[in-house]
Parts: C-alpha cells; sequence; structure tokens
C-alpha cells in the first residue's frame, strides 16, 4: 500500500513539475479515482501489472513539454524506463540521478534542451542498458565512469556541446553514437592524439582556456613590475636546475626543492579542481574494502614505496588495482600530483586511473587492473621463475613507452613530463601493450599557459631541457635495460661513471666486442643482432650527459617505429 501511495505521489509531482501547453498527458492524469490499478490507464503510464499502481515505465514523448527534469521520478520506485524524448525541457540533468531513478534500464531524454554537464553519477545506474541523451545542449565532458556500464546496449550523445576522450566502453558504439560534437575524440572519431590538430577543436579548447587565464594573464602583464617577474623566474630556473642536478641523487635537497616547484604547479592546479571532479570519480571505501576481500593479504600484488596495491575486483567483474598509501603526510603531494596529472590524462600507453578514495586516514588511488604486472619484473625475474620476452615484444614494449612519452610532451592540451620513468612503472597490459604509471613526481602545464606564476615553463629552452629531456634520459636507461637485462641502478651507474661501451653510441658492431659484452645472452643470435645494436645506438643519445645532445621523444619515436618496421611486413 505504501508503495502505491508513493507511486501515486511520484506521478502527481510530475504532472505539477511539467507544464504541458497541448494538453498532452495533464486531462487524463485524474486522480479522483482511487481503484487499484487505476494509474495504468494515465497516458504515457505503463505499469507492471493493470491491477496494480507499480509504475513500470513512464513515456511522455513528443508532447512539447517544458521545465525542468520531474525529480518527482524518485518516488517510483519500481519505474524502469523514462522516456521523455523529443520535448523542450531545459536545465541540468540532475546530478543525483543514480538515487532518482535507482533501478533504471531505460533512460531516454534525447531531443530536448538540457544544459549542463553529463553527472558522472549516471555510471551508478548499473541496469542501465539504453541511454540516449543526443540533441541536447550538454557541455564538458563525457564522463570516462560511464564506461563502467557494463550492460550498456544503446547510447547515444550526438548533437551537444561535448568535448574531450569518448569513454572506453567495452563493445563500442559507432560513429553516430557521438557525431555532432566537435570536440570529442578517440574511438572511433578522430584519435585524441589529433586533438589539436583541428583549428576548430583548438579553437573551442583554447577559447575556454582563455576565457579563464585571460583574466588573471591581463592582471599579471601590466599589475606585476617587470623586474620582479624577471628575478623570480632567475629564482625558479635556478630550482629547476637544482632539482635536476639534485634528482640524480634523491637527497634531501632534492625533495625540498621538489616541494616548492609542486607547491606552485598545486597552486596553479586548484583552480581547476572541478574539472577534475568530472574525471576521477570518488569511490566509497566500503566498496573498495568489499572489493579487496577486506584489504587481504592474498589480494596484495606489490608494496612500493609509497604504500600496498592490491587486486580488487567489482561485483561487475571488472578488475582492479588499488593502491593504498601508508598513513603518512609525506605522500600527499605525490597522491595529489598523481590525480591532479593522471587523473586527467587518457592515452592507450598511460595507466588508467578510475578514481580515488579519502576517508579519514585513509587514501586510495584506484587503476585499471594490468594483468602482466610491470616491465621490471620481466626482465629481472626472481630466481626459478620462467619469465622471459623475446626482442619483438620488447621492441613493441619500448615503442609504445615512447608514443606514450611523445604525447605526454607534445600532442595534448597538458604539456606534461614524468621524471620518474622507470621499468617498475612500466606496466603491461594483457596484451603486453605498455602502459606509463607513477605519476607522483610529474609536473604539468597547460600548453597554452599565459599565467605568470608559471610563465618559466614557456621558456622552452629551459622547460626541454630541465625536464623533458630528463625524461628522454630516463627512456635510455629503461632501453638499455631491455637490451642489456641489467639492474637499471647498474645502467644509470655506467653511464654516470663514463662507461665507453654504454655512452658512446658509435661502436662498430663488426669489430666490436664492447657490444656483445653488454647485450643480453639470450637475444643473441636470434636474427636481431643488427636491430638490438641500432636500438643501443638510439638509447646511448638518450642518455648522454649533455643533454642538448640528447634527442627528443619524437625523434626517438620515429627512430624506434622506423627500425621496428624496416624489418618487418
Ligand atoms: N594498475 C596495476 N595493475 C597491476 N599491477 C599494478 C598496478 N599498479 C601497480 N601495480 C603493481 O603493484 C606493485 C606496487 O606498485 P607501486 O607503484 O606501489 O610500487 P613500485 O612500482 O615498486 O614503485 P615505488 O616503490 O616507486 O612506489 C608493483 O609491482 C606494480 O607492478
Amino acid at each position: 500500500m505504501e508503495d502505491n501511495n508513493s507511486n501515486i505521489s511520484c506521478l502527481k509531482s510530475i504532472k505539477d513539475s511539467l507544464d504541458d501547453p497541448h494538453d498532452s498527458f495533464k486531462s487524463s492524469w485524474n486522480f479522483n479515482n482511487n481503484t487499484e490499478g487505476f494509474i495504468c490507464d494515465f497516458v504515457g503510464v505503463e505499469c507492471w501489472h493493470v491491477y496494480s499502481n507499480e509504475v513500470l515505465k513512464i513515456r511522455l514523448t513528443n508532447m512539447g513539454l517544458k521545465g525542468e527534469f520531474p525529480r518527482g521520478v524518485a518516488d517510483c520506485k519500481t519505474l524502469m524506463g523514462l522516456d521523455l524524448s523529443n520535448n523542450e525541457l531545459s536545465g541540468p540533468i540532475p546530478s543525483n540521478i543514480s538515487r532518482i531513478f535507482q533501478y533504471g534500464t531505460e533512460l531516454d531524454l534525447s531531443s530536448n534542451r538540457f544544459s549542463g554537464n553529463i553527472p558522472k553519477q549516471i555510471s551508478n545506474l548499473s541496469f542501465l542498458n539504453a541511454l540516449k541523451l543526443d540533441n541536447n545542449q550538454l557541455t564538458g565532458l563525457i564522463p570516462p565512469e560511464l564506461a563502467l556500464l557494463d550492460r550498456i546496449k544503446q547510447f547515444s550523445v550526438a548533437n551537444n556541446k561535448l568535448y574531450g576522450p569518448v569513454p572506453n566502453f567495452g563493445p563500442s558504439f559507432n560513429e553516430s553514437s557521438y557525431a555532432g560534437n566537435p570536440g570529442l575524440c578517440g574511438f572511433p572519431l578522430e584519435p585524441c592524439i589529433n586533438f589539436f590538430s583541428d583549428s576548430f577543436k583548438r579553437g573551442f579548447i583554447i577559447g575556454y582556456m582563455v576565457s579563464v587565464f585571460s583574466v588573471i594573464s591581463i592582471f599579471m602583464s601590466y599589475c606585476v613590475p617587470w623586474v620582479h617577474r624577471n628575478e623570480r623566474n632567475k629564482m625558479l630556473r635556478q630550482f629547476m636546475l637544482n632539482l635536476i642536478l639534485s634528482r640524480r641523487n634523491k637527497g634531501e635537497h632534492s625533495h625540498q626543492t621538489s616541494k616548492l616547484v609542486h607547491l606552485d604547479l598545486l597552486h596553479e592546479a586548484s583552480r581547476e579542481t572541478s574539472m577534475l571532479v568530472q574525471l576521477v570519480s570518488r569511490m566509497s571505501y566500503a566498496d573498495l574494502t568489499e572489493a579487496t576481500n577486506n584489504f587481504s593479504a592474498d589480494n596484495i600484488i606489490g608494496i612500493g614505496q609509497m604504500g600496498t596495491t592490491y587486486k580488487a575486483t567489482l561485483p561487475n567483474g571488472w578488475l582492479l588495482a588499488i593502491k593504498r598509501l601508508f598513513d603518512t603526510q609525506k605522500f600527499d603531494e605525490h597522491f595529489i600530483t598523481e590525480l591532479k596529472t593522471l587523473g586527467r590524462l587518457r592515452h592507450d600507453n598511460l595507466v588508467p586511473l578510475l578514481g580515488f578514495c579519502i576517508e579519514s586516514k585513509e587514501k586510495l588511488l584506484v587503476y585499471r587492473y594490468m594483468s602482466n604486472g610491470n616491465l621490471y619484473d620481466w626482465l629481472h625475474p626472481a630466481e626459478g621463475e620462467a619469465k622471459f620476452i623475446d626482442w619483438p615484444l620488447r621492441v613493441n614494449i619500448a615503442h609504445g613507452i615512447a608514443r606514450g612519452l611523445v604525447w605526454l610532451h607534445q600532442n595534448c592540451n597538458f604539456r606534461v613530463v614524468h621524471l620518474d620513468i622507470c621499468s617498475k612503472c612500466i606496466l603491461l597490459d594483457q596484451n603486453f601493450e605498455p602502459k606509463i604509471s607513477n605519476f607522483g613526481e610529474a609536473m604539468l602545464i597547460k600548453s597554452n599557459n599565459t599565467d605568470w606564476s608559471s610563465s618559466f615553463y614557456k621558456d622552452t629552452e629551459l622547460w626541454e631541457l630541465s625536464f623533458v629531456k630528463e625524461d628522454v634520459y630516463h627512456f635510455g636507461i629503461v632501453l638499455l635495460e631491455l637490451i642489456t637485462g641489467a639492474e637499471p641502478s647498474k645502467l644509470t651507474n655506467s653511464s654516470d661513471t663514463g662507461d665507453e661501451t654504454l655512452r658512446n653510441g658509435s661502436i662498430d658492431l663488426s669489430t666490436s666486442t664492447n657490444f656483445y659484452d653488454v647485450i643480453d645472452k639470450s637475444l643473441i643470435g636470434r636474427g636481431f643482432d643488427t636491430e638490438i645494436f641500432k636500438i643501443f645506438s638510439v638509447a646511448c643519445h638518450c642518455v648522454q650527459p649533455n643533454r642538448d645532445g640528447r634527442p627528443t621523444m619524437l625523434e626517438v619515436h620515429k627512430t624506434i617505429g622506423a627500425i621496428w618496421s624496416q624489418n618487418r611486413p
């Protein structure tokens, strides 16, 4: 009886909240009758059973209805389908949609005037198999969390004003689902790597950024004395050089300096927190506890410097890796940096950061699970472990890491330097595709940044030399590790202390014994020696002490790609 009453008050509330200029449904929704099942005769109402007041579907379509999303549907506890398409409804899609339409399987709000962002909470509608939001005025990013809707069969957001990457749904939808949103990218549309190649898209994004930062930049250009800015730049320049010099030592000074630079960046990044919340969903501690079997020791994948990583399984079968940070403030900065960098980046060669959780003292980062673990463990298997990756796979991995780094350095709307590339932070998915992880040391700037506090990053020479070439160096070490199978610490020492074998790329293969001394013995004589030597030469370029002489990641990526394709069909 209580359910019946709530269904009736649900329909009453919908009737009251909508403007029905052509009297398409209101006159038929007559609440004077009180017999069981009377609401089932209402126009657009379908019940579970004609003799009971339990609403199954509400279909009010093509009626010229005006008003906002009828939040009263929350009282229709048994509602599974809501079709309000082809009306003139406006305003936002409610952010508490997952409570309002808890058991919904079909939601059709297409061809209306709904505006604002698509709420990420839609991803909590776990029974949803049809979501139609096309032909509205929706803006912003499509929440990547929508990819968690594992029952979804129909999906359309065509003809809105959305931008950014499309969600990585398991079964992908075709282009028509996304058409008419000039800023969207990623399969089945143009790859996001070309996001800035189209002038319209560029205009769209830059317009957005410029509007946000123009006030700040105008103020800073005219009000901050030039001398002051110059001195500050000099100081920051010194910071960065110190940072690079001391980073190798991993000493206290390095930590202090990096902290100062990070604080500056965090200050800048904090302006965009609202956008980040759209990208990385906040997950509940209770759900994550359940998914890891109460953080059971059996679920531990590994223990790093910052915390313990657990394998987790969601009720829908999705596999996650959850990094539970040790309870110390020391890692707060890493935690935030990881969220603010990796959280907004989506690329095939970056590990997807799906969410985070902060509850009392707990800080957790949630990633997609990479079933082949990290590259380091494959190159340095424990005794008795039968792990081996052959040369073609190694080149493919190198090529993928380079591709990811090129994207970070040059091709996205944010320029990012990782600053901690190593074989441990290269994760491998089920196909051994490499995914860069661990962005806790990373730095990020907008590519059209005009903010004075970051103007030193616009000094291309400084940015390239201080940071980008640091990533190139670390990538070179990973390449050497792939070629030699040696521990990275050994390689770092060799190149820093002047081992000519590793520092000099111009080794003559026909005469040199050095090359064969250092190469991983298991790779020799399998038809790839010349190719290995060429990659070795690339690695030596990357690790040369003179930063100026190191190639860019774009050059490295092209060279590896060319070497790779020369010998393969
Ligand atoms: N998304 C993931 N999927 C599968 N395994 C992962 C994932 N993320 C991390 N791991 C594994 O969990 C372990 C711990 O990772 P973590 O990043 O904490 O430590 P690390 O890589 O040793 O780095 P550090 O010690 O610098 O923190 C590593 O063995 C790593 O391979």
